[in-house]
């Protein structure tokens, strides 16, 4: 007979904080990433998608509530895997949020419901507010600017404060809620934090400067709410936020397995990647790549007023007291959205891995020039007329050329920008930090570093939305924490050198003007009426 084992059950790991957790609420997924307190080191992360609803052309909503909960499961599925890998909830000492920007709630003060579907950013069923406030712009000057010089932005149907006009306009829900008083706007930002914070029982109804810059409704100097915008779009001020700094102390989470830990930061994601791409300073760039592509530029305390079509936005403003950074933006609304549209609407693709590898089967796109302008062209174009056209279609067109030309649209889109920037800066960038789900994608960057002609450098982490909201998050409760030190102990970040020729790269591009050309202004560009009967055989 065996003689009797002593068994030891090993000790459990432990693995010692300070913790700080990131909520990053993007268009196409939810994650809650647990960093070890002032590193970029990724301890743990639990990640959903979250479902978007079509219901008609054009448009785009979510759940609110299904957004909220989305989060609540991810925090939940992050904290099991923390004490999983033998650390305490306990140790994570502070929290941030960042978020899909300028996607828009409204709810009921009393209840904390909801009052309608979120309306996502990239929605397009605005367009005919757009049209119906140009016409109220005086001397009948229809201009798309006008408010430029108030809030940094152009009409258009990307910004909340349009969204919410069409809400007060349309859903009868909402217009008497304004006029009882009882109804709360937020972005997602604030419809998180409410919900995080006690809802309708003790909730904080609080917003950032980098969430509310793009509401068209803040003074992008005063940083507060503007009399005049709020005028300009019929709006009452009772239904805003309080505007805050990106990192300060918001509340603490009122129930769940992080309840009582403070909330301290509050960024627009891309922002946050700004952030956490330590692209601190001024001169300093980043594109991130995810649903939609946007390029900021940190022009430090200054604010530029564009002349070729960016934004002017608030980079972040770290502490109540500190001074606020702003940045120059170029937004395109298609990027990885077009990957999922060839998965989705015409079955080129299965999923995102397959991206690289069929397009690396060809050595070029033979000529083919596909331009996603699903919902009209952002920066530098803001033509909210604009529809996807894909040119160059020959016999010889396979799958694999569309899917290439799928991601080289992508770098052109970035081309447009960066011309942009050059033109309002006048100092060209000499290289470009890059992050989001597509820069995963090996070929996707040298295509980019190509096309683009500069150096296009990977992040150290995928993560670096999170990776900001994280790092503010830690200066608002640890004011010794230098966010400039650096992050990583893993040597210097991976480097892309354009392969092709200047003469090349310009000839490719002309191209692609031509494929702007030929997408611009597409929904108005038809028949006038008269031509129109005739070409029916009227
Ligand atoms: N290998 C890949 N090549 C190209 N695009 C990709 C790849 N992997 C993911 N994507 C795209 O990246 C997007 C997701 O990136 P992510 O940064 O998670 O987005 P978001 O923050 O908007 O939720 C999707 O639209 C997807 O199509
Ligand atoms: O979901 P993302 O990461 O593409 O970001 C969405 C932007 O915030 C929209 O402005």
């Amino acid at each position: 007979m065996d003689s009797p084992t002593t068994e030891t059950t090993p000790p459990p790991p432990t693995l010692s904080g300070p913790f700080v957790g990131a909520i990053d609420e993007g268009t196409t997924s939810a994650r809650f990433i647990i960093f070890r307190a002032g590193t970029d080191e990724i301890v743990c992360f639990h990640q959903i998608e979250v479902e978007s609803i079509f219901q008609k052309e054009g448009w785009c909503e979510q759940d609110p509530m299904a957004i909220v909960n989305t989060v609540n499961e991810c925090i939940a599925g992050a904290c099991k895997k923390l004490v999983a890998v033998g650390g305490k909830v306990e140790e994570i000492i502070t929290i941030g949020i960042t978020n899909q920007r300028e996607s828009t709630v409204v709810w009921d003060k009393n209840s904390g419901q909801p009052l309608v579907n979120a309306i996502i950013w990239l929605d397009n069923r605005t367009t005919s507010t757009v049209e119906e406030l140009l016409e109220t712009i005086p001397n009948n000057a229809r201009n798309i600017n006008y408010l430029r010089p108030l809030c940094g932005l152009p009409l258009s149907p990307y910004f909340s404060g349009v969204k919410l006009r069409w809400l007060r306009d349309n859903v009868p829900a909402v217009s008497q809620a304004m006029e009882k008083g009882t109804a709360m706007f937020g972005t997602i930002d604030t419809w998180l934090m409410y919900n995080l914070t006690g809802g309708k029982d003790c909730g904080v109804h609080k917003t950032d400067v980098t969430n509310a810059s793009r509401t068209m409704l803040m003074n992008i100097e005063t940083l507060q709410w503007d009399a005049n915008l709020l005028k300009f779009f019929g709006l009452p001020k009772t239904i805003l936020p309080e505007i805050c700094s990106s990192a300060e102390f918001y509340g603490s989470i009122a129930q769940g397995v992080l309840q009582g830990i403070g909330i301290t930061s509050v960024l627009g994601d891309q922002q946050a990647a700004l952030v956490g791409q330590q692209c601190l300073a001024k001169g300093q760039a980043k594109a991130t790549y995810g649903t939609g592509c946007f390029l900021l530029y940190n022009t430090g305390p200054s604010i530029v007023h564009s002349t070729h079509g960016l934004l002017t936005t608030v980079g972040y403003q770290l502490g109540r007291k500190a001074v606020p950074f702003y940045a120059l933006e170029g937004s395109v609304s298609i990027a990885g959205a077009a990957f999922n549209w060839l998965r989705d609407n015409i079955n080129l693709i299965q999923n995102s891995g397959q991206i690289e590898t069929m397009a690396s089967t060809v050595d070029n796109s033979l000529d083919v020039y596909f331009v996603p302008a699903f919902n009209g062209l952002y920066a530098p174009y803001w033509n909210q007329d604009a529809r996807g056209v894909i040119c160059g279609l020959s016999e010889e067109t396979t799958s694999e050329h569309i899917v290439r030309a799928t991601l080289e649209a992508v770098c052109f889109q970035v081309r447009d920008i960066l011309d942009s920037m050059h033109k309002d800066c006048k100092i060209p960038l000499a290289k470009l930090m890059v992050d989001g789900g597509m820069t995963v994608n090996n070929l996707f960057l040298q295509l980019q570093s190509d096309l683009v002609g500069i150096q296009v450098l990977r992040a150290k982490i995928a993560e670096t939305t999170a990776l900001g909201a994280a790092m503010a998050a830690y200066k608002a409760v640890e004011s010794r924490y230098q966010m400039e030190a650096p992050l990583s102990k893993s040597g210097p970040r991976e480097a892309i050198k354009p392969s092709i020729s200047a003469t090349d790269r310009n000839l490719r591009y002309q191209k692609w003007k031509m494929a702007i050309d030929r997408s611009l202004n597409w929904e108005t560009s038809t028949l006038p009426q008269g031509e129109r009967d005739a070409f029916d055989g009227a």
